[in-house]
């Protein structure tokens, strides 16, 4: 998730005081960014100090590594940010007093809910902000994932249910394209063809219901031909339980964030 935003930050369209430094854990990930102007990468299993260089002078310090590992690198950093720097988790189900216990007071702690179209410029990330996180550090962190996409401001006590949707969203879509092209598959057409369809279909609605800014009922609805085939498909995709399909999707997701916040 750390790479998407960097992508993002990254378009030539976005203008950042840099350069932004980043942390990896392989020195491989880092040599990537070898003769970037823009990127100063370090690799911790080279430089076990890798993490709290990288933090000294920044602003803005967005961390995204996996949830049980959070804690870890804030005691890690912790002594070496900057008075005010602006600690931002990506993490799921890793709660706000949690990090803040272990940051200085004087520095704010945000939780943000990216996800993976923010690569593209076309993410949709959700923020909550803790006790020091005053209406200036909110528009500082609203304005860094602006640069990747759309975003929302919440209670924290909302950041579970953001994830559940859009943060884990794109993988729901993606499933859905798995099982539309296996279908079409399994009507004869082969792989190349299957994809064509139904990939073509999916990349192409989804761009038709942006541009079009109409509700996707009536984008459906001018599909949906009275007496004709869509109609038949429509129903029977109807009856399949859809409501009750993601009301436990979305709840599994949120129980474990939940998990993930109680350790
Ligand atoms: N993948 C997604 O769509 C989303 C992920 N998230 C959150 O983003 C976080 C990362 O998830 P993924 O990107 O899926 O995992 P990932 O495993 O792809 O990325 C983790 C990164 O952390 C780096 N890393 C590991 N240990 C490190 C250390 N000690 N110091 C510096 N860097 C270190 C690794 O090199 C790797 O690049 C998680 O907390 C997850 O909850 C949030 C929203 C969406
Ligand atoms: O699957 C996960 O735990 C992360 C959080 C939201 C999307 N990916």
């Amino acid at each position: 998730m750390g790479g998407a935003i960097l992508e993002g930050l990254r378009a030539p369209e976005v203008r950042i005081d840099g350069p932004i430094t980043v942390t990896t854990r392989s020195a491989a990930s880092a040599a990537a960014f070898d003769g970037a102007d823009d990127v100063r990468a370090f690799a911790s299993e080279t430089d076990p100090e890798a993490n709290r260089i990288a933090v000294r002078g920044a602003r803005i310090v967005i961390l995204a590594v996996k949830p049980w590992m959070i804690h870890d690198v804030l005691r890690e950093i912790a002594g070496d940010l900057e008075p005010g720097a602006i600690v931002v988790s990506v993490a799921a189900g890793t709660t706000i007093a949690s990090m803040e216990a272990l940051v200085p007071a004087v520095n704010p702690v945000v939780r943000a809910m990216p996800n993976t179209p923010s690569v593209i410029g076309k993410g949709v990330t959700g923020i909550a902000g803790g006790v020091a996180a005053d209406a200036e550090v909110m528009d500082t962190v609203r304005a860094v994932f602006e640069t990747v996409g759309r975003v929302l401001a919440v209670d924290e006590d909302r950041i579970n249910a953001v994830a559940a949707v859009s943060g884990s969203g794109p993988a729901y879509l993606f499933l859905f394209v798995e099982e539309f092209v296996a279908a079409a598959k399994r009507l004869g057409f082969d792989d190349d063809a299957a994809k064509l369809l139904a990939e073509g279909t999916v990349a192409g609605a989804a761009a038709l219901l942006e541009s079009s800014g109409e509700d996707p009922a009536e984008l459906r609805r001018r599909v949906t031909s009275p007496k004709g085939t869509t109609e038949q498909a429509v129903l029977v995709l109807q009856s399949g339980g859809w409501a009750d399909l993601f009301d436990r999707a979305l709840a599994a997701n949120i129980r474990r964030s939940e998990e993930l916040a109680a350790g």
